[in-house]
């Protein structure tokens, strides 16, 4: 799926100079940011009313809709497919360690900023003392 998102997100740039009399994406560039929320949005919706009235057929489709409209906001705000993934792999990494940490109250910190993914989270340690960070 990523192949055919990084595939749409390449198009997408190329259609942002197009004319936007004949191309969607081209109009939406020249409405801006908040056009293409709002249609995002939209989709978004869409997407929940098919698949709340069982319609998998409409899901599928509104979600390809809901998938192009997102990389259109993506190039927009200058955020790249890989961008996404390399926040997925991180997340998907640190759930990893969180399933074999001890099953503790304290929820693992979310990363404030790009310095902070490089540190380890600070969990406490069943039946050790926690390591004081100095
Ligand atoms: N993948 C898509 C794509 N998916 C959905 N859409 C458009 O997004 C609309 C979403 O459906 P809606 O019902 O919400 O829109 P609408 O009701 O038809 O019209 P509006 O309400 O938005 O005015 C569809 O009608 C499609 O026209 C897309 N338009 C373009 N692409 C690709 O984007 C690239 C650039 O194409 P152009 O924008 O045509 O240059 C090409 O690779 C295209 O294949």
């Amino acid at each position: 799926m990523s192949d055919s998102l990084e595939r749409l997100y390449l198009a997408v740039l190329a259609a942002r100079d197009l004319d936007p009399a004949t191309s969607r994406t081209a109009r939406l560039f020249q409405r801006g940011p908040s056009k293409m929320a709002k249609k995002l949005a939209e989709e978004a919706i869409e997407v929940v009313i098919d698949a709340v009235n069982g319609d998998s057929e409409a899901v599928i489709r509104e979600s390809a809709d809901l998938l192009y409209n997102l990389t259109v906001l993506w190039a927009s705000a200058g955020v790249r497919p890989e961008d996404v993934w390399r926040e997925m792999t991180r997340r998907e990494e640190l759930l990893g360690i969180a399933e074999k940490l001890p099953k503790s109250p304290m929820k693992l910190p979310k990363v404030a900023s790009p310095r902070m993914a490089s540190r380890r989270p600070i969990v406490a340690l069943e039946g050790r003392a926690a390591r004081k960070r100095h």
